[in-house]
């Protein structure tokens, strides 16, 4: 025997119902006042499409902890009711094609629940505008879930439309206050396009900013950055227009005029129909267009059930490309022809650019060649850079860059500093975005090459100096070598590329090691030259030096060179640099209080010859 099966209909606590709604899909109470407004729009849309030029208001009335919205829009019949109001998550919105639900804001048929986050009832009269003999409707609904239906006296409403009466809950008052509900409506709906009133004051600003004829461009970009202070707060460094009639999508992207991580989401406000849908909207452009945030107003996108948010669908990914182009079409006309402004806009934004350059191809062939670079030429643009250059030479990290910078300047070589994040990378990939372009690292053969060689009489007088220098050197695992260059204040260059450092470590490491591993190391070793320390022919104090005949001081006078050449180039110094820094200090200044003397039967006199000459 079979038990017999009896239907049941799932049974809805409206107040479980409401709670979930307002504490979980809802940011805030405030959402009601949307939900009404909207389905006001609606209604005076769905009048409008059959009966063209029919009356298109929603006025809101305050009272003592009630609010009344009228609007003049399509009404309800009394089965209308029963279908529609009473039943949730029935919308008259989605039962029709997916076309005709363009034309709507709501399609969910859960707005008017919304209300009872701050109403504790609900009373909709309404009178349909398609059906002129139906009589007019009162629905009345409480929070507990319960309702009523019944029809009104014809005189009851004569024209045809709904007024939703609500009347606060205890503990919501505020919401239902005139300055609250004014301030409410003008929040959500200052866009949209009927007339919209709180106790007789209109709420609405049409057309858009984006929608206004102006005098002349001067006068529109006044216009949108005024606009942009007004909505975000910031003046923008520029006004991007944005128009996608595919997604009937027109608005503006603002351009900031501080530097954002690019990492930040850019919080856009966007506008369906008219109505405020959220003022976060995170997905709607490229990661890369960090650096605007825009304003928009559009009829295809589709928001989510909590109407916060944009749902991500395939209408959204072909809205965010169609705004990415018209932004990267902004900075392409700006490269163009407006480099001042580019260079404004780079200043502000050229790390976030560099960034993602790295990997937006695009992005970098547009702006790699406008990006600026620390030179030797001062701040400019690889393109600049590559016009005045052959060859772009580049070191890769800050420390090499200081080594060399001001020496390769003054011998005419430009180099571009890309020890900063991102930049050598970035320098790398020049050729991509200017073909025909070389770029090459700096390296110490070509510093070296670039310095004047010493006519070979003048160097074979320097020779005994030169072989106390290399001698003094060797252990440091530094050449020594004489050149003429400039600027002639610097007595001693100390050049050493990465190569060299390389190099030098692992042969530390192989004298650290045990037998095994020194062999399998020094297997490696490669053919990276030495550091070298360049003595400048041209800089008097060299020439003196080569004049000292104590072997000692000679050897400390290079030590002391060597040294100071490492401090100019700001590297960071080993122990074995700093103990030989400590050393060589310590020597002079003890040789310089205490000069040791013929008596004392140390060699040394001429260096008294010298002191004595100098003074
Ligand atoms: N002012 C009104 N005039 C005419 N019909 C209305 C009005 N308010 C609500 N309705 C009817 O009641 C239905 C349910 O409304 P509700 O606000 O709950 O949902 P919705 O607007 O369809 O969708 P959503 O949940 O996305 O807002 C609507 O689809 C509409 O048919």
């Amino acid at each position: 025997m079979t038990a017999e099966r009896i239907p049941h209909t799932f049974q809805v606590d409206l107040r479980g119902l409401v709670d979930l709604l307002s504490h979980h899909l809802y940011s805030s109470p405030k959402v009601f006042l949307r939900e009404l407004l909207q389905n006001g729009v609606d209604a005076v849309t769905a009048r409008a499409a059959a009966e063209p030029g029919a009356t298109a208001t929603v006025r809101l009335l305050t009272g003592d902890s009630t609010l009344r919205v009228e609007d003049s829009g399509i009404g309800l019949t009394e089965p209308e009711v029963h279908a529609l109001l009473a039943t949730i998550g029935r919308s008259s919105k989605r039962d029709s094609l997916e076309a005709a639900r363009a034309e709507y804001l709501g399609q969910f048929g859960i707005g008017l629940l919304a209300c009872f986050v701050v109403a504790e009832e609900l009373r909709v009269v309404s009178r349909s505008a398609r059906d002129p003999e139906a009589p007019p409707v009162e629905w009345l609904a409480r929070d507990d879930g319960s309702y009523t239906v019944r029809t009104l006296p014809r005189d009851a409403r004569e024209e045809p439309g709904t007024t939703v009466h609500l009347t606060a809950r205890p503990g919501a008052r505020e919401w239902l206050e005139p300055a609250r509900v004014t301030e409410l409506a003008r929040h959500f709906g200052f866009l949209l396009p009927y007339d919209v009133t709180v106790d007789g004051e209109s709420v609405t600003e049409r057309p858009p900013v984006w929608e206004r004829t102006h005098p002349g461009p001067g006068a529109r970009a006044v216009a949108l950055a005024a606009h942009c202070q007004e909505t975000f707060g910031f003046a923008p460094l520029d006004s991007i227009e944005l128009d996608v009639p595919l997604a009937g999508l027109r608005g503006v992207a603002y351009v900031l005029p501080t530097a954002v991580s690019p990492a930040q989401r850019g919080a856009h406000r966007v506008h369906l129909k008219g109505m405020l849908l959220t003022e976060r909207a995170d997905e709607l452009l490229p990661d890369w267009a960090f650096f605007v945030r825009c304003v928009l107003d559009t009829d295809s996108l589709r928001p989510t059930a909590s109407r916060e948010n944009l749902y991500a669908d395939e209408t959204l990914a072909a809205v965010r490309e169609a705004l990415g182009d018209a932004i990267r079409g902004w900075l392409a006309e700006l490269a163009a022809g407006d480099r001042e402004r580019l260079g404004q806009f780079l200043a502000v934004h050229h790390l976030g650019v560099k960034s993602l350059a790295r990997h937006d191809r695009e992005m970098l062939k547009l702006m790699l060649p406008w990006l600026p670079f620390e030179t030797t030429e001062g701040q400019l643009s690889l393109e600049e850079f590559a016009r005045r250059h052959p060859v772009v030479h580049f070191t890769r990290g800050v420390e090499e860059y200081r080594q060399v910078a001001a020496i390769a300047a003054a011998q005419g070589i430009g180099v571009v500093n890309g020890g900063y994040t991102y930049d050598s990378e970035l320098i790398e990939l020049l050729p991509l975005a200017r073909p025909g372009t070389t770029v090459a690292e700096l390296d110490t053969d070509t510093v070296t090459a670039h310095l004047d060689p010493v006519e070979p009489d003048e160097e074979l007088a320097l020779a005994p100096f030169l072989a106390t220098a290399r001698a003094t050197l060797e252990p440091l695992g530094c050449d020594a070598v004489l050149r003429a260059y400039h600027p002639v204040t610097v007595p001693a260059l100390h050049l050493d590329d990465r190569g060299t450092r390389h190099e030098r470590a692992r042969a530390e490491e192989e004298d650290a090691a045990s037998d095994l591993w020194s062999g399998i190391l020094g297997s490696l070793r490669g053919t990276a030259p030495r550091a070298r320390l360049v003595l400048n022919h041209l800089n008097p104090l060299i020439r003196r030096m080569a004049g000292v005949a104590d072997q000692k001081l000679a050897a400390t006078a290079v030590e002391a060179l060597y040294g100071q050449a490492l401090l100019m180039a700001q590297r960071p110094l080993r122990p074995a640099d700093s103990a030989l820094l400590n050393r060589t200090f310590l020597g002079l200044l003890d040789w310089a209080v205490h000069p040791p003397s013929a008596a004392d039967g140390q060699p040394g006199r001429q260096a008294d010859q010298q002191t004595e000459e100098g003074r």
